[in-house]
């Protein structure tokens, strides 16, 4: 058998004065497809960034193959033969599939003899259960299709133990069954052990072996997966805190906030028109766009916060022209949450504090109009933390030292707060565990029923027929569908998301 085991043992790491992970001892046997399963902030990627020698542990020790191993960076982890794959890709884009993998490798040549590459490559495909085409390049390839070239890369360099860190997040559903199905496959054979984090039960219960759950830096439960209910692993992650339930709808739809006529511009590429001819939403109502990523719906958000020139067209809130200019949000209370509010809605560095400021920091301090009020601007962070259940060691700390949910929150606490007429959303629980999850969707269901108009795009299909009162699916720039949720046929919703108008 190739595929190695490796154990932590009695691991933790401290942050200052913080205990990210405490007496850890998780053991991934060979061949197995290993589950780590725990809420936003509690220490899986603290973890495996130990593991792969990018954090060193405070304490504690890793046996790798039943060897005490001392992995001070990444590259000794390689030597040793573990892997890591991420949800986003760290492929080439313009590079053809072959160069990528030729490219990887630590020993590539300053000259490569490419054809006596490619028949080592042939072999090394021949021997692999699944198939990527080898000879375009990468930014040709579908999502999935990219994300099986990540774990081929693995394989092709001599990985034995993978972990694989959200790998499904930006693959349909379908691609996702896919890729964990020669996932499993690999680990059957006995080619790999997998360390996988994941948020999807689902994902767990189809393909995982084994599970392991942390809560607030410790190891809190798991076992064999056949053992165990979607509720075990809920209970094991969340103690007994308890998880919201969205709201109901509560009042009809009002008048028109949001309005779009004619509006077009320039695609990313440059290449294509985004063309949409009418888009309405209405206060205390929430549509929501599907479609498949990169249909147009990123450009859309653009336009909508004035990142993106409009070529033509008009956009409307509550009747009067609107270009996105910080005033005019601020004077109509529009609010966006993008995606990623890591890179797009916060300034990594600066602290939570700051960070929750940003909407508001020259309107607040009213009584002084030269220098900021650091005590206002902490005590309203504090609230906002609070409320928010934002989770973390001080306000003071940079915001990029937060889990991926909690920057969420921060943000979502910041676009929450005060009135909102207008929410503009995009994807807004990518990468969140289910508490999480529902404690966003019941505040923007909160939002809609406290009045304001709501317009979500996701590619969660899930998301969007549980949210929505209206559904949009947008496809190649145009909306080419529009149906009250209530009324939506969910194969009609996936034949427009296909192109099949
Ligand atoms: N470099 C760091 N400095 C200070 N605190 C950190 C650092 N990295 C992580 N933490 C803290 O350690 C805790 C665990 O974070 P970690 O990123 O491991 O969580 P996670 O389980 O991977 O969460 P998510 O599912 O949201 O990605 C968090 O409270 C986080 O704020």
């Amino acid at each position: 058998m190739k595929a190695i085991g490796v154990e932590t043992v009695h691991m933790t790491m401290q942050f200052g004065a913080f205990t990210a992970l405490e007496d850890c001892s998780i053991k991934v046997s060979p061949g197995s497809f290993h589950a780590l399963l725990g809420e936003n902030g509690a220490g899986k990627s603290t973890l495996v960034k130990c593991m792969m020698g990018f954090y060193h542990a405070t304490s504690g020790e890793m046996l790798v193959d039943r060897r005490e191993a001392r992995i001070t960076d990444p590259k000794v982890a390689h030597t040793l033969g573990l892997g890591m794959v991420y949800q986003h890709f760290t492929l080439v884009p313009s590079l053809t599939a072959a160069e990528n993998l030729v490219i990887s490798r630590e020993d590539a040549p300053r000259i490569i003899d490419w054809c006596n590459e490619h028949k080592k490559l042939q072999a090394f495909m021949a021997r692999m259960p699944f198939q990527v085409p080898l000879d375009q390049p990468v930014q040709a390839l579908a999502a999935g299709e990219k994300q099986k070239l990540e774990i081929l890369k693995q394989l092709y360099l001599g990985r034995r133990f993978l972990i694989l860190d959200e790998p499904t997040s930006v693959l349909t559903p379908a691609e996702a069954d896919e890729v964990l199905g020669h996932v499993r496959q690999l680990c059957e054979d006995g080619e790999i052990s997998v360390l996988m984090i994941t948020h999807k039960f689902r994902e767990v219960t189809a393909f995982a072996d084994a599970v392991s759950v942390l809560r607030r830096g410790k190891l809190v439960g798991g076992g064999r997966v056949s053992d165990l209910s979607h509720a075990d692993m809920a209970g094991m992650m969340m103690g007994d805190a308890e998880i919201s339930k969205p709201a109901p709808r509560s009042g009809a739809a009002g008048a028109k906030v949001l309005e779009l006529s004619g509006v077009t511009a320039r695609d990313r590429s440059g290449l294509r028109d985004i063309q949409i001819d009418r888009l309405a939403v209405r206060a205390g109502e929430i549509v929501g766009i599907a479609g498949i990523s990169g249909n147009g719906q990123m450009e859309l958000m653009e336009i909508l916060t004035g990142q993106r020139p409009r070529r033509s067209g008009e956009i409307k809130v509550k009747g009067t022209p609107y270009d996105a200019t910080r005033n005019e949000a601020r004077a109509h209370n529009v609010r966006y949450l993008p995606e990623e509010p890591l890179f797009n809605a916060c300034a990594p560095r600066m602290t939570v504090a700051e960070n929750m400021d940003f909407r508001s920091f020259d309107t607040n301090d009213r009584q002084s109009r030269f220098w900021l009020s650091g005590r206002n601007m902490r005590n309203r962070a504090s609230d906002l933390v609070g409320k928010f259940k934002v989770q973390t060691t001080s306000i003071d700390s940079p915001i990029n030292a937060l889990s991926g949910g909690n920057v969420q929150r921060a943000v979502l606490a910041r676009e929450l707060s005060g009135d909102v007429d207008l929410l503009i959303i995009s994807n807004p629980c990518f990468g969140l565990d289910f508490s999480a999850v529902g404690e966003i969707r019941t505040r923007i269901m909160q939002a809609r029923n406290a009045g304001a108009a709501v317009l979500i795009m996701s590619e969660d299909l899930d998301e969007i027929m549980e949210l929505t009162d209206r559904v949009l699916v947008m496809s190649e720039g145009r909306i080419t569908y529009d149906v009250p949720t209530a009324e939506a046929d969910i194969a009609m919703i996936g034949h427009h998301m296909a192109g099949h108008a």
